[in-house]
């Protein structure tokens, strides 16, 4: 399918794009079934927050209408929403009254192998570490070369994600998913305060947990405690809920809990 920037089908863009020049911007990847994105609201919530801590102006009306649109068109896939502050001026100085550029993309199902889903996945123990930044961190901002770094690290079928801890070590999440643990009934995921992306179905699945009487924990994880725990699996938006298998000389098995919100999630994505 054509992707759109600024509501019309386009092939081309801008070369003084500040996205481009400077990943001065935000994106959102979101599942689309029957015609319809899927946590819309949870996404568009992440970007609006973005928008407002990065000050881009946007129209975020027009946004959910355009997306909704491209959303009916696409039918089934994976849709992806870039927002940039359009054209740049000169140098990094943004332009407070520039109106953010709306790029499109239409992307097939993602597709991953379904014993991920049912058997769990090995996690690749990262050396990139993770930057503290508490002005960006849980922003799904267009600055992605740590993760890009991070995906570098490995080539094998063994490890279908990676895991990244920041500069002094803490648990933080996966290259392209957030992680959960699970100890002794309570789950836990590590507190983005300093760095992270905080994903659309992390926040989803926090709710759902609460909404079930589950104990939540938004805190700093050490490996320590990832060692110790019953059940560790990671989350994103597009594929729902894989349990962790093993993560270096560390394993787990698939654990209830994960079970229970691994069938949410797909139930979630399955709409
Ligand atoms: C990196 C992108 O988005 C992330 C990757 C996935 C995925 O590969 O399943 C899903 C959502 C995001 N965490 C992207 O290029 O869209
Ligand atoms: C670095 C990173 N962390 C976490 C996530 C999970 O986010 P979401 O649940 O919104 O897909 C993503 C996906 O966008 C990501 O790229």
């Amino acid at each position: 399918m054509d992707s759109w920037v600024d509501g019309q089908p386009a092939d081309a863009l801008s070369l003084k794009d500040r996205g481009l020049a400077y990943g001065d911007g935000l994106f959102e990847t979101i599942a689309v079934k029957g015609g319809q994105p899927l946590l819309l609201d949870r996404h568009l919530s992440r970007l609006a927050e973005g928008c407002s801590r990065l000050a881009i102006a946007a129209d975020h009306e027009l946004i959910r209408a355009e997306l909704l649109a491209y959303a009916a068109a696409l039918g089934e896939g994976v849709l992806k929403l870039i927002l940039t502050r359009g054209d740049s001026l000169r140098g990094y100085a943004p332009d407070p009254s520039a109106q953010a550029r709306r790029i499109l993309q239409g992307n097939p199902p993602a597709a991953y192998p379904a014993v991920h889903a049912k058997q769990g996945v090995r996690l690749f123990p990262c050396t990139t570490r993770l930057s503290k930044q508490p002005l960006l961190a849980g922003l799904k901002h267009l600055n992605r070369l740590e993760q890009v770094i991070a995906r570098s690290e490995w080539q094998d079928t063994e490890h279908a994600e990676g895991l990244m801890l920041d500069q002094v070590g803490r648990v933080i999440e996966g290259v392209f998913s957030n992680l959960f643990l699970v100890r002794d009934g309570v789950l836990v995921t590590a507190d983005l305060k300093r760095c992270g992306v905080a994903g659309v179905m992390r926040a989803e699945l926090l709710f759902q947990a609460e909404s079930l009487g589950i104990p939540t924990q938004i805190i700093d994880i050490t490996l320590e405690q990832l060692q110790w725990a019953d059940e560790v699996f990671v989350c994103n938006s597009v594929y729902g809920v894989w349990p962790v298998r093993a993560y270096a000389a560390l394993s787990w098995p698939v654990g209830p809990l994960t079970r229970k919100l691994q069938t949410i999630a797909r139930a979630l994505l399955d709409a």
